[in-house]
């Protein structure tokens, strides 16, 4: 288990040292447009796990969710700090 601040620092060393076969690197790699349609598939997925499934399963779309957002972060290069400004 790890929190949303770890999570975003292991995906920070991710996209600096760009180890072999890690899936945040090649989403990165394939840009801001492919990142964001894959935040939309999730919150789709979070929504319809939301009317039909088990809380669990929502909650484990809610984490897929969170992580492509960390990604479109990464991607920007918005840290943690300028989204809890907004908080
Ligand atoms: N928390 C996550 C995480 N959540 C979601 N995902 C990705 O999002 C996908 C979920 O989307 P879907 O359910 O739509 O599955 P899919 O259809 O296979 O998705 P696509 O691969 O086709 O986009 C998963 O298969 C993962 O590829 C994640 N990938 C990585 N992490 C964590 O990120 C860290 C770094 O991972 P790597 O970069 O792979 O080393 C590790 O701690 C991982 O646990």
């Amino acid at each position: 288990m790890k929190s949303f601040d770890e999570l975003f620092a292991e995906l920070s060393r991710k996209a600096a040292e760009r180890p072999e076969g890690s899936d945040t690197v090649a989403r990165l790699d394939a840009g801001v447009h492919s990142i964001g349609k894959k935040i939309v598939e999730e919150a789709a997925e979070v929504w319809m796990a939301a009317e039909h499934e088990s809380l669990d399963a929502c909650a484990e779309e809610i984490s897929q969710l969170l992580y492509h957002l960390q990604v479109m972060m990464l991607a920007k290069g918005i840290s943690l700090k300028d989204v809890y400004a907004h908080l």
